[in-house]
């Protein structure tokens, strides 16, 4: 990915992170980081949106953290270039929503 990740000021989280708020997305506490839960159907839905989300991933050299057992899938995402939450992670869970959107 172009260009070094930053930590997001405050008036970039202002601005960007109520978006996410309203779709699930909570801050951590005690880590700069984004953390959502997804629930799927079945397993077969549940990898095939990890299957997805990988795939961009690595396009975009920005990597989730997550645990999945059957069909839930528990996401966290930070940045550990900034070691914090970045531009990255809010493209990331952007695209994760676009995703888990079209599997359910
Ligand atoms: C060397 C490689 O570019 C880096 O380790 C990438 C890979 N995936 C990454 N994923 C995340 N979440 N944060 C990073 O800083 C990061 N850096």
């Amino acid at each position: 990915m172009a260009g070094k990740a930053h930590r997001l000021s405050a008036e970039e989280r202002d601005q960007l992170l109520p978006n996410l708020r309203a779709v699930g997305w909570n801050e951590v506490e005690g880590r700069d980081a984004v953390f959502k839960q997804f629930h799927f159907k079945d397993f077969n839905r549940a990898f095939g949106f990890m299957t997805r989300v990988a795939l961009q991933a690595e396009k975009l050299d920005h990597h989730p953290e997550w645990f999945n057992v059957y069909n839930k899938v528990h996401i966290t995402l930070s940045t550990h270039e900034c070691a914090g939450l970045s531009e990255r992670d809010i493209n990331l869970a952007h695209f994760i929503e676009q995703v888990a959107a079209s599997m359910t």
